[in-house]
């Protein structure tokens, strides 16, 4: 079998993408992992594939899958790699893409800077529908830890989606934070049934913060976009923030707008970069 693909990044989450209209992959977790892997593979975070469109108003579907090989419902740095890949090879010349994923209709446009700006859509914060398991909703949640981290038998935390789960936790010093500690005890914590993204947010002013998030499936990248709209929404649902609002994470920085309306888009905007060409023969 030979397959191209591309590799690209939002900010230095890294992504293998492939266009799935005219290849046909066999797409299996086992294959997802070695291909992942960074030394034996190609090496990324997250697998991304283009698709024909399951509904009416879409162009494509948008398919993610981490490094674990486990298939997710959003993913907001390659849904901006996802617009420059349909563009450059000539799916489409839309700068308007709307894309089906496994959490909805999102719509991708393209601006003349080269960045991209992505509507995702309206936040979730009803626990059933996150999922997180809680008697009712909340801002924030006392978690109790399996075993003490940092001298911590507990932690509070915001929950919330963007089409994937979101775990938000404020600390003073991002730098400093336990994100692998942390971050890998709560990804997997029981209340979080399909396992969840973890957020360590430090606010700056009420227009800036810094992020560090440890994502389900793929462990501390250098930026996550959902993570980054979960942490803007949930620090202005709880008064701390204004719209919009910088996000600084280790691989640079997202631009989040939220009108705060429950029912109010999400809007992200940063860059997407092309890196190499590649093809497997296998
Ligand atoms: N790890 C995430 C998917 C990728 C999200 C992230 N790379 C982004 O830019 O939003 C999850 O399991 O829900």
């Amino acid at each position: 079998m030979t397959l191209h693909f591309t590799k690209m990044h939002g900010l230095g989450n890294d992504f293998m993408v492939i266009d799935g209209i005219h290849q046909s992959p066999v797409l299996t977790p086992e294959r997802i992992r070695q291909w992942a892997d960074r030394h034996f593979g190609i090496g990324f975070d997250q697998l991304l594939i283009v698709e024909p469109p399951t509904t009416p108003n879409a162009l494509f579907t948008y398919r993610i899958f981490n490094a674990d090989g486990s298939e997710v419902g959003q993913c907001g740095n390659g849904a901006r790699c996802f617009a420059r890949f349909v563009l450059d090879k000539g799916l489409t010349t839309e700068r308007d893409i709307p894309v089906d994923t496994k959490s909805g209709l999102i719509t991708l446009h393209v601006t003349d800077d080269g960045n991209v700006t992505v509507d995702m859509g309206a936040p979730i914060t009803e626990p059933s529908r996150i999922p997180f398991i809680a008697d009712e909703a909340s801002t924030a949640y006392r978690i109790a830890l399996p075993t003490p981290i940092a001298g911590q038998t507990e932690v509070i935390v915001d929950a919330l989606s963007m089409g994937n789960p979101h775990a938000v936790i404020d600390v003073t010093d991002v730098d400093r934070a336990p994100v692998d500690l942390l971050g890998s005890a709560i990804e997997r914590h029981a209340r979080f049934p399909e396992r969840v993204n973890v957020g360590f947010m430090s606010i700056v002013d009420r227009h800036t913060i810094r992020l560090r998030v440890f994502e389900r499936g793929a462990g501390e990248t250098l930026a996550c976009g959902t993570g980054a709209c979960a942490a803007v929404v949930s620090g202005i649902r709880r008064g701390l923030l204004d719209s919009p609002c910088q996000v600084d994470l280790p691989g640079g920085s997202l631009s989040i707008a939220w009108a705060g309306a429950t029912d109010a888009p999400v809007l992200m905007t940063g860059p997407a970069q092309t890196v190499f060409e590649g093809t497997l023969t296998e």
